[in-house]
């Protein structure tokens, strides 16, 4: 008995005396934590607008405590070249989150799966059979068919001088799209649809005290984690009659492959992927298969209706850039009623616009968070194992010393001449992010963004409501997942004939 207590005592004297010898670890300088909530009460309502302000007296790389959980935050586009570019390897893993655990099918999907055979297997697949150049201009006719919908819908709010709810108009013609693309048709009234989409982006978006606290988390005092657990049964109600629909529909006729959705895909090749890599066998289970929809779904509604209700707001409070936008359609698309997908890649004025808009307005200020895999010294700094890292990315925007001191004004210009893309390797843009985790479905993304917007540019003039002069247009923010604008973007349109 003796002796095993011996022993204890000195097994923790030893730790005792190995933790107060070794040399102390030199985290990034960042605010002093308070106990139980770190940092969190310094958040406030725009934690992007927050964390910038702290960049600014702690610097590009700071560390910060949110809870229990330790955070480093990447304020810069050097600092960004470093943690998602010459570093990416070891950051290219994500938490578990909350969220994750039951809206994801237990984080398995591609976002937030962490790094390992399972992520490169699903984004091979994702990358290769769902969103490569083939199969996302297999949907070009199925596109051309939405946009001219709704410039019919917009030339008859025209002629009765109606006050269009542009936000709406464009939430629905990009949902509208998206779904016909992975489930093969819009409207379904069976479903909550919109709700059920809404709803997770939200909850997903929302300050969740679990994520920061672990321990807390049984006791869900935010009553998220129920509310996680009514969404994903929800959505997998969903999901399960629409695969399943799909199966029978596959037993009575093989299908085309260029008429095939993403469910279709899914399912011919879980078989293919099943019988031929082992590798990928496992992938493509039925909750794989629903986490990958999900990620679909997810990554294509929320983003591209954000930005094309930022752009277009840009555009109405900036009528010389507006004008400029239009002078570029008028030469290349002439007399063309429509703009065509082939049409965009000569509109470079329209992509400094996308551009500037995502530099200004970002429609996600932080990328999703990325995880360390292992202990590593940046720039003299120990970052150890597990440490979260947030990239501000709306703060790479507001940096002078990249954009020039006329960083506020909104001037699509700045990029003429400037071999500046999205993922270049200097990270001044990532609106998409860059590296390993860098965004599947940025050409999706941008392509969707510049069909909408060429066309309700090219075929309308917009004009505010009641009076209001552009510039009093108000581009307030509101924090989520994503950053909308607080107010739904409201204007008249008037056909050009
Ligand atoms: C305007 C449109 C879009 C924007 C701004 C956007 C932005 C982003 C960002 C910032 C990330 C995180 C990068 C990181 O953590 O380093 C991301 C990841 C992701 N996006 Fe997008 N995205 C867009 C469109 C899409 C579309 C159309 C899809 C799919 C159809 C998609 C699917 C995904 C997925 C699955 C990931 C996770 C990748 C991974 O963790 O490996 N996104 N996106």
């Amino acid at each position: 008995m003796y002796s095993f207590a011996l022993a204890v005592l000195l097994i923790l004297t030893g730790i005792l005396f190995w933790r107060w010898s070794s040399p102390q670890k030199k985290l990034p300088p960042g605010p002093m934590p308070l106990p139980i909530i770190g940092s969190l009460h310094l958040l406030g309502n725009l934690p992007h607008r927050a964390l910038h302000k702290l960049s600014q007296k702690y610097g590009p790389i700071m560390s910060i405590r949110l809870g229990s959980i330790q955070f480093v935050i990447v304020s810069s586009p050097e600092a960004a070249k470093l943690f998602l570019g010459t570093h990416d390897a070891v950051f290219a893993s994500r938490p578990n989150i909350e969220a994750a655990k039951y809206l994801s099918y237990g984080s398995r999907g591609m976002t937030f799966s962490e790094y390992g055979p399972y992520w490169r297997s699903v984004r091979k697949f994702c990358t290769l059979e769902l969103l490569s150049a083939t199969k996302i201009n297999g949907f070009a006719g199925m596109r051309r068919e939405e946009i001219r919908m709704m410039v019919e819908e917009m030339r008859v709010a025209s002629m009765r001088r109606q006050v269009v709810n542009l936000s709406e108009t464009v939430g629905a013609l990009i949902e509208g799209m998206t779904c016909k693309m992975i489930f093969g048709k819009k409207n379904d009234e069976r479903f909550v649809f919109k709700r059920v989409v809404d709803e997770s982006m939200e909850a997903t978006g929302a300050f969740n005290l679990a994520d920061y606290v672990p321990m807390l988390a049984p006791f869900d005092f935010q009553g998220l984690t129920k509310r996680f657990k009514t969404l994903n049964k929800d959505i997998d109600e969903m999901f399960e009659t629409l695969i399943s629909e799909h199966e029978e529909r596959s037993l009575i006729s093989s299908q085309r492959h260029d008429e095939m959705d993403f469910i279709d895909i899914l399912l011919s090749l879980k078989h293919q992927y099943s019988n031929t890599h082992d590798e990928l066998s496992y992938t493509i289970d039925r909750p794989s298969m629903k986490a990958i929809l999900l990620d679909m779904v997810a990554g294509s509604i929320d983003t591209a209706k954000t930005s094309i209700d930022w752009i277009l707001a840009a555009l109405i409070k900036h009528p010389r850039v507006m004008k400029e936008l239009k002078k570029e359609l008028r030469t290349v698309i002439r007399d063309k009623r429509v703009v065509e997908e082939t049409d965009l890649a000569k509109l470079n004025y329209l992509h400094m616009v996308v551009k500037e808009t995502f530099r200004l307005y970002p429609v996600a200020p932080f990328m999703i968070p990325h995880e360390s895999m292992e202990d590593i010294v940046i720039n003299g700094y120990s970052i150890p194992k597990k440490t979260r890292v947030l990239v501000n990315y709306w703060a790479f925007g507001r940096d002078p010393k990249v954009w020039s001191e006329n960083w506020d004004e909104f001037l699509p210009e700045r990029f003429l001449d400037k071999d500046i893309e999205f993922r270049g390797p200097d990270c001044q843009l990532i609106q998409f992010g860059t590296g390993r985790r860098g965004c599947p479905g940025m050409n999706l993304g941008l392509l969707n963004i510049g069909l909408v917007i060429s066309n309700m540019v090219h075929c309308f003039d917009w004009e505010l409501p009641n009076g209001t002069s552009p510039t009093d247009l108000d581009m307030k923010e509101k924090f989520g997942l994503t950053i909308p604008r607080v107010e739904p973007l409201l204007a008249i349109p008037t056909y050009h004939t």
